[in-house]
């Protein structure tokens, strides 16, 4: 059985309808990325996984466990700038674990900040370490809490290039060794290619799932990839997924011009 399943979604924001049935099956362990143009919906959809908004229409439903449903990445890390590092990565835990001792979560959230490498900088608050870090514990704080899925949103976006391919790497392996679950929206073609399993191509007005591409490439990806095949197959797929985008902007252009609103 899928670890998360998306059945019939739809969403409106105050009778404008921004997601239309969405359906969508996620297996444990997969890398899930979802793409597509800007306002399809993406952040929406994953607001709605994440259980911080309600559908209108449809199911979302969690394969029963005994642990955490979901944890969330935020692009602008949403950290609490009051607190350290430790107190951060904490903090998850003390929503979500009260069963545990105010020692156990520490821990737990200790083990979580070598895992993203940052032993040393638990006494740290937000303002003292770089954006790379902040995220660094964002990731931790959302893996502490060992979810069933993690939802990514954008979680790179505002980490300068070079600290985002290290990170990405970074969250792969974590991803993998950990045997998580991840729903990841992105911008980022190459590094929705280089993280996912599957990657869901959305379109507009109103938000849909039109195509479900299966990233059949070999790790590493990207530059470290030295086999032609693999090299052209990765140029086939970035192709696939430019033409969708570009053909979503022009239906969204059209929409434009035809002021049409779909309400629900
Ligand atoms: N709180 C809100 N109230 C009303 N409309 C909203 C609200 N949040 C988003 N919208 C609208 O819903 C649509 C989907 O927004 P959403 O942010 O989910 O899209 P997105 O695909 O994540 O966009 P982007 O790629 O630009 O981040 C957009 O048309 C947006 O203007």
């Amino acid at each position: 059985m899928a670890v998360l399943e998306v059945d019939d979604i739809s969403f409106a924001y105050g009778g404008h309808l921004v997601l239309r049935e969405i359906n969508m099956q996620v297996e444990r362990g997969e890398f899930v990325s979802i793409i597509g143009p800007s306002g399809c919906g993406k952040s929406t959809l994953l607001a709605l996984i994440a259980g911080m908004r309600t559908a209108v229409v449809g199911n979302i439903n969690f394969e029963a466990g005994s642990g955490t449903q979901r944890a969330v990445v935020f692009q602008d890390f949403a950290l609490l700038p009051w607190k350290n590092v430790l107190a951060n990565v904490s903090m998850g835990l003390a929503y979500q674990r009260r069963d545990l001792s105010r020692r156990e979560r520490e821990e737990i959230a200790r083990k979580y900040i070598d895992l993203v490498g940052l032993r040393g900088f638990e006494k740290k608050f937000p303002y003292q370490i770089s954006g790379g870090m902040r995220q660094r514990v964002g990731i931790a704080r959302a893996l502490a809490v060992e979810p069933e899925v993690l939802l990514l949103d954008e979680p790179f976006a505002s980490i300068d290039a070079q600290n985002a391919e290290i990170l990405r790497k970074e969250l792969r392996d974590l991803v993998n060794e950990q045997g998580r679950t991840a729903v990841m929206v992105t911008h980022n073609l190459d590094e929705a290619l280089y993280l996912s399993d599957r990657i869901l191509l959305m379109g507009t007005r109103p938000g849909c799932v039109r195509e479900d591409v299966v990233v059949d490439l070999p790790h590493p990806r990207g530059p470290e990839m030295q086999n032609p095949a693999d090299q052209r197959r990765y140029q086939e797929l970035r192709s696939r997924l430019w033409e969708h985008l570009i053909q979503e902007v022009a239906k969204e252009k059209e929409w434009m011009n035809s002021d049409q609103v779909e309400r629900i």
